[in-house]
C-alpha cells in the first residue's frame, strides 16, 4: 500500500491524500462505511459503489471469525470474493469487539479468552492468531491487536494497558511480517495508539507507534464516551507526533461535526456506526442539519430528503414518504435511510477534500460544523 500526500491546508492541519491499494485507490479524507458481518446493513454492494460512492468498507474480525467462519471465507477466496465487494476493505482486530460484545475482561499477557455471543463457545484471541485470522479474511488493511481502554479509567490502568498493547503490537508485527497474504494481493498492518486521555501516555504511545514505521497509523481509545473537547485534544497531540507522510485513521469517529473538526487536526480516515445505526432509528444527517423523520412535522413535507448531496435515494424519495415507511416499520425505510446517511457522510468528506484543494477549508468547516449539528 502507498500513500501520497496531496494538498496541505494553510489555516488548519487538514490535508488531502491518496491511498493506493491492490483493490483500488482511496481519496482522503475518507469515511469508511461499517460492514460488520460482511454486509453494510440494508445496503447492496451496487448501491455502496454507485449511489453512496463508498471507496473502502469495514469488516469485523470478531464477527466474521465466529460467522460464517474462516473455513467458508477461505473456500470463497477471501472476504472480497465472499461478499462481492471488489474495492478496499479494512478489518478491525477483534479486541474492541471482544471487550464490548463478549463482555470479557479476562485479559492475559498471552491474549484474551472469550465466549461467543452467538453460542457461548469458548475462544481465544492472541496477537498472533488475529494476524492469521485477518490474513484469511483478506482485508487490504488490518489492525493490530490492542486493548481499547474504557473511559474513564485510572492512570495506572491506562499505563499498564498501553504497555500491554505495545508488547502485543511487537508480536503482531513479528507474525505479520513473517507470513504472506493468501489470495495474491498485498495487505498492510496499522498499529493503534492508546494512552486513554493522559497526555504523557498519549505522547509515549504515539512516539512508539511512529517508531514502528508502518504504512499507516490508527488512533484508538477515543470516542468511548469522553467529552468531544478531550477527543480533539488527544487527537491533536497524537497527529502532531505521527508521521505526516502516512495516513492517520481515527477509530470509531464520529458525528459529522467530530469528523470535520478532526480533519482539521490532520486525520485522514474515519469509521462510525452512527450513519447506519441511526438510520434504522429514523435519525437522518442532512446538509441542512439533523432530522428525526418520525417527527410529525415531516408528515406532509413532500420535498426530497436532501437533493444537495446528489444521490438517488436522497433525491427520489420525499421526507413524507420516508416518515410513513419509518413509522410503519417498513423494510424499505432502513434501506433508504441507510443509503441516504452513508451518502451524506461520503458527500461531507468529499466536500472537505474539495475545500482543502480550494484553500478555504477553515472557513467552510466552521460554517458546516454549525449547520450539520442543527436540529431541524
Ligand atoms: C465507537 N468508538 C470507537 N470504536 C472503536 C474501535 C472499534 C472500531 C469498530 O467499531 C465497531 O465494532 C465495535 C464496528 O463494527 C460495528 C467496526 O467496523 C467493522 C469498527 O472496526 C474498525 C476500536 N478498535 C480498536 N481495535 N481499538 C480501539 O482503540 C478502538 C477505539 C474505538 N472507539
Amino acid at each position: 500500500m502507498k500513500f501520497t500526500l496531496g494538498k496541505k491546508d494553510t489555516q488548519t492541519k487538514a490535508r488531502t491524500g491518496t491511498l493506493i491499494t491492490d483493490h483500488g485507490d482511496i481519496q482522503t479524507p475518507i469515511f469508511m462505511p461499517v460492514g460488520t458481518a460482511a454486509t453494510v446493513k440494508a445496503v447492496h454492494q451496487r448501491e455502496l459503489k454507485d449511489d453512496i460512492k463508498a471507496q473502502i468498507i469495514l469488516g469485523n474480525t470478531y464477527h466474521l471469525y465466529l460467522r460464517p467462519g474462516l473455513d467458508i471465507l477461505e473456500k470463497a477466496g477471501g472476504l472480497h470474493k465472499f461478499n462481492g465487494w471488489d474495492r478496499p476493505i479494512l478489518t478491525d482486530s477483534g479486541g474492541y469487539q471482544v471487550f464490548s460484545l463478549a463482555g470479557t475482561r479476562k485479559i492475559k499477557e498471552e491474549g484474551v479468552m472469550f465466549k461467543s455471543h452467538i453460542d457461548g463457545s469458548k475462544h481465544e484471541f492472541t496477537p498472533e492468531n488475529v494476524m492469521d485470522i485477518q490474513r484469511t479474511i483478506g482485508a487490504d488493511i488490518i489492525m493490530a491487536f490492542d486493548e481499547c481502554t474504557p473511559y474513564p479509567c485510572e492512570y495506572g490502568y491506562a499505563r499498564n494497558s498501553m504497555e500491554l498493547t505495545h508488547r502485543w503490537l511487537k508480536r503482531c508485527i513479528n507474525r505479520f511480517d513473517t507470513t504472506e497474504g493468501k489470495y495474491g494481493y498485498s495487505q498492510t498492518l496499522f498499529p493503534i495508539v492508546q494512552g486513554s486521555v493522559y497526555k504523557d501516555l498519549r505522547k509515549q504511545s504515539a512516539e512508539f507507534i511512529a517508531s514502528c514505521d508502518r504504512e499507516g497509523n490508527a488512533i484508538g481509545g477515543l470516542s468511548v464516551g469522553e467529552p468531544a473537547e478531550m477527543m480533539y485534544e488527544m487527537t491533536e497531540l497524537v497527529t502532531d507526533i505521527l508521521p505526516s507522510d502516512k495516513p492517520r485513521y481515527l477509530m470509531g469517529v464520529g458525528t459529522p461535526a467530530n469528523i470535520l473538526e478532526c480533519i482539521a487536526l490532520g486525520v485522514d480516515m474515519f469509521d462510525c456506526v452512527m450513519p447506519t445505526r441511526n438510520a434504522r432509528n429514523g435519525m437522518l444527517f442532512t446538509s441542512e442539519g439533523i432530522i428525526n423523520i418520525r417527527n410529525e412535522k415531516w408528515k406532509d413535507d413532500f420535498n426530497p430528503i436532501d437533493p444537495a448531496i446528489g444521490n438517488y435515494a436522497s433525491t427520489f424519495y420525499s421526507k413524507a414518504y420516508l416518515r410513513h415507511l419509518t413509522i410503519s416499520k417498513e423494510i424499505l425505510a432502513a434501506q433508504i435511510a441507510s443509503i441516504h446517511n452513508l451518502a451524506f457522510y461520503l458527500w461531507l468528506v468529499g466536500q472537505a477534500r474539495e475545500h482543502i484543494l480550494a484553500g478555504d477549508f477553515g472557513v467552510w468547516k466552521d460554517h458546516m460544523v454549525k449547520k450539520v449539528s442543527t436540529r431541524l
